[in-house]
């Protein structure tokens, strides 16, 4: 096991204030072994460096756990959706750390979902599945099902909004793990946010415990339900945002 990889999540957890089992840092090992391996098949992340991939991928994960528990206690079921999951991130990180979320995590591209299928296999983990589907197209069987909705870096904020929106229950909350600097994009995305029944209640600037870059956490809450044609058919948000 590699070393610096389990002291950088350790430290980085410690600066954090987030208190991490024993357990939970032996399958993030294992996790990143894996994505270690199977990155030298294919390209499922540029960071790969032991401290980097433990603070970039895994803590930053888990860094929003407090966005999602934020209304509910830590013993509630949740469900989540992760879109443009990738490599797993951040919901397979944010399961592991929390076995009581169920989650579904999906990406357009079957390899990495394949990846992520390993992982939920290799460390036999309970109530998670990864699917291979575009986040319009699950809206056909996953609408409005969802208590919580994450991602990370797979679209500007006012099209992520019609990709996550749909998914999430009235009540429910979508949350966009975003770089630093987000009120451009927060405020070109009000519009579409409004259209599909969601209203920001919080964005939340951290930085990361060691490398000390800048993140934003922005929370958004499903007020009202999402109009029957969104989300529109696949492409057309990236193509025409709302
Ligand atoms: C830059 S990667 C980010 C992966 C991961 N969330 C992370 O932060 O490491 C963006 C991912 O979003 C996926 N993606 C983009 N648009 C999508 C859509 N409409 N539905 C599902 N997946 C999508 C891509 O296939 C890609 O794996």
């Amino acid at each position: 096991m590699n070393d610096v990889f389990k002291q950088t999540i350790v430290r980085g957890c410690t600066m954090a204030g987030i208190e991490i089992p024993g357990d939970v840092i032996k399958k993030y090992e294992k996790y990143y072994q894996l994505l270690c391996q199977k990155n030298s098949e294919f390209n499922l992340t540029s960071i790969t460096d032991p401290a980097e991939a433990a603070e970039k991928h895994f803590i930053d994960s888990i860094l929003l756990y407090q966005d999602i528990s934020r209304d509910k206690s830590i013993s509630t079921t949740i469900s989540m959706v992760d879109i443009g999951s990738g490599a797993g991130f951040p919901g397979l990180p944010l399961k592991i750390y929390q076995p009581d979320i169920i989650i579904t995590l999906i990406d357009a591209v079957g390899k990495k979902v394949n990846f992520m299928q390993q992982v939920i296999k290799e460390l036999d983990i309970d109530n998670a599945r990864a699917i291979h589907i575009r986040a319009e197209e699950l809206s056909v069987t996953g609408r409005e099902k969802y208590d919580v909705a994450v991602s990370r870096a797979v679209a500007e904020l006012r099209v992520l909004v019609e990709y996550a929106l749909p998914l999430v229950k009235v009540g429910g909350l979508f949350i966009a793990a975003k770089g630093p600097n987000v009120q451009d994009e927060l405020s070109s995305a009000e519009r579409a946010i409004k259209i599909l029944g969601g209203k920001i209640i919080g964005t939340r600037h951290i930085a990361l415990p060691l490398s000390h870059e800048g993140r934003s956490i922005i929370t958004i809450e499903k007020v009202n339900n999402t109009p029957d044609k969104y989300p529109r058919r696949a492409g057309i948000p990236k193509k025409r945002p709302l």
